[in-house]
């Protein structure tokens, strides 16, 4: 007899393994494999009934857990962590102490290996607690449901065996299920076929033993006729939604299925798998083309020149749609605008006052001004006008004493086409010899003479006689 199956020490990797044609060894005896219950140890030496735990605070040897009845290192420490139960019935009390911990993998008493649930005697909270179960060592007993067995469909392993007893469900919600000793279903009532997968319940009888004793589907409920599995389900599903899904139409994320990457809040990887989750800032179902806030084609909060962002940034402000922008720009940008629809608005009034300003006065023909022998055209009743009444629109000739422009009078309500000659020099004395030339060129009337019409005294005197329309005459000679 040998205390221990035989093995060879491997140099190349520094460790004892089995020999090829060894056996496992479960207590004192050697077998080919494990028999139910127990897993392969990693190293595929043992059959276990427990795969190691992680140990808290030891992160040097990673937890394991079983996949196919062996022994693997769990990816993440938080995934193997293990909570022992103090009793073999679940209450509120033990629900409380695992919240706190969080675990996913249970083991049960060793006294009493087992995990008795009754669910009309615990809260909610703690059915909650009793949903993140994920691997149990031990028998798992549930007894006395009415309604949903949601709490189940986390459960991916039992190392003893699953019983539902006396219960009445619409559907079993084991969609995570891989591996127990044997799954009982007793007194199982009220179920509807549609969420009932025979076909994945036929494949896990080759796995384990799946007894039903009394167990039930319920054909009348207003429930089951409605019942169908989600669309993104393939192969049936244990119950409603894309959670309970046997197998996904197209993508599987977090265990449920889906459409599309985006509806799954990840960036598309490829034709069949979806990448890793969009940014935190992203909007929930409109996708991202990576993993970072630049790359969300939508923004739960706020967009900040094409990143989501939490709160825009100092000096930053969001408008209805949720742009982020420069408070300062704004600003400038609304006093441009505030300044061109001033200056839009009073256009029309600058218009409006220009043209009542141009229509006090009645355009008149010069000539027949100038026939008219009560209007103020000699020396008599020469015109004084202020630099108001004329006004200067373009040079037309220049002389020795002064420049000449064509121009407008206004006088008595009427408006005049006129030359206006602005003299040159300012000095008293011009003043007067001005007023003596317009005392000489009042009196004169003669067609070829030009008639003088006014005088401007200002500070540049301003002779204005009537506008000859066709320029000089020296012009045409
Ligand atoms: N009433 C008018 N209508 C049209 N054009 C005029 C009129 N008065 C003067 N001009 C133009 O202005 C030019 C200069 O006129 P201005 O009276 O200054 O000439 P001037 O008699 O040669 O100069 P000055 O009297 O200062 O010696 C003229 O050659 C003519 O083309």
């Amino acid at each position: 007899c040998e205390n221990a199956c035989p093995t060879d020490y491997d140099p190349g990797k520094g460790v004892i393994v089995s020999r090829n044609d060894s056996t496992l060894q479960v207590g004192n005896i050697c077998v080919r494999t494990c028999p139910p219950g127990f897993q392969e140890s990693s190293d595929s030496r043992f059959c276990l009934s427990e795969c190691p735990v992680q140990v808290p605070g030891d992160d040097r040897r990673r937890g394991e857990l079983p996949v196919n009845g062996i022994c693997r290192p769990c990816e993440r420490a938080a995934d193997c962590r293990a909570c022992r139960l103090s009793a073999a019935i679940f209450t509120d009390a033990e629900a409380d102490r695992l919240r706190a911990d969080g675990c996913p993998v249970w083991q049960a008493s060793e006294l009493q290996p087992m995990l008795d649930v009754d669910p009309q005697r615990l809260s909610n909270a703690s059915l909650q607690v009793l949903g993140q179960l994920r691997y149990l060592y031990g028998n798992f007993v549930v007894k006395r449901v009415k309604g949903s067995l949601d709490f189940l469909t986390n459960l991916t392993f039992v190392s003893g065996n699953l019983g539902l007893m006396m219960t009445n469900t619409p559907y079993l919600g084991l969609a995570s299920l891989q591996s127990a000793k044997a799954v009982t279903l007793f007194r199982v009532s009220g179920l509807c076929q549609a969420w009932y997968p025979a076909e994945r319940i036929n494949k896990l009888r080759e796995r384990f033993e799946i007894s039903e004793i009394n167990v039930s589907f319920d054909n009348t409920s207003a429930e089951c006729a409605k019942a169908a599995c989600h669309p993104q389900c393939t192969g049936g599903c244990w119950g409603p939604g894309r959670r309970l899904c046997v197998a996904c139409l197209r993508y599987r994320v977090n265990d449920s299925c889906y459409a599309d990457c985006k509806e799954a809040h990840r960036f598309a990887w490829n034709a069949t798998a979806c990448g890793a989750a969009c940014h935190a800032e992203c909007k929930i179902g409109f996708g991202c083309s990576g993993p970072g806030p630049a790359d969300c084609v939508s923004c739960r909060r706020f967009n900040e020149s094409g990143v989501c962002v939490s709160e825009c940034s100092r000096g930053h402000r969001p408008d209805s749609n949720g742009r982020c922008y420069s408070v300062m720009v704004a600003v400038g940008i609304c006093l441009g605008v505030g300044l061109l629809l001033l200056l839009t608005a009073s256009l029309p009034l600058a218009v409006l006052y220009y043209r009542r300003r141009i229509t006090r006065y009645e355009a008149v023909d010069l000539d027949e001004y100038l026939r008219d022998a009560s209007n103020p055209s000699d020396m008599v009743k020469l015109l004084i006008v202020n630099d108001d009444d004329v006004s200067k629109q373009r040079v037309i000739g220049t002389g020795a004493f002064g420049t000449v422009f064509k121009g407008m009078l206004r006088s008595h309500g009427r408006e005049l086409p006129v030359a206006v000659k602005v003299l040159r020099g300012r000095s008293p004395k011009l003043g007067q010899e001005l007023l003596k030339e317009a005392g000489v060129l009042a009196r004169v009337r003669h067609p070829c003479c030009i008639r003088l019409v006014a005088l401007c005294l200002t500070q540049e005197p301003q002779l204005i006689t009537a506008l000859m329309p066709r320029g000089c005459l020296l012009d045409f000679v």
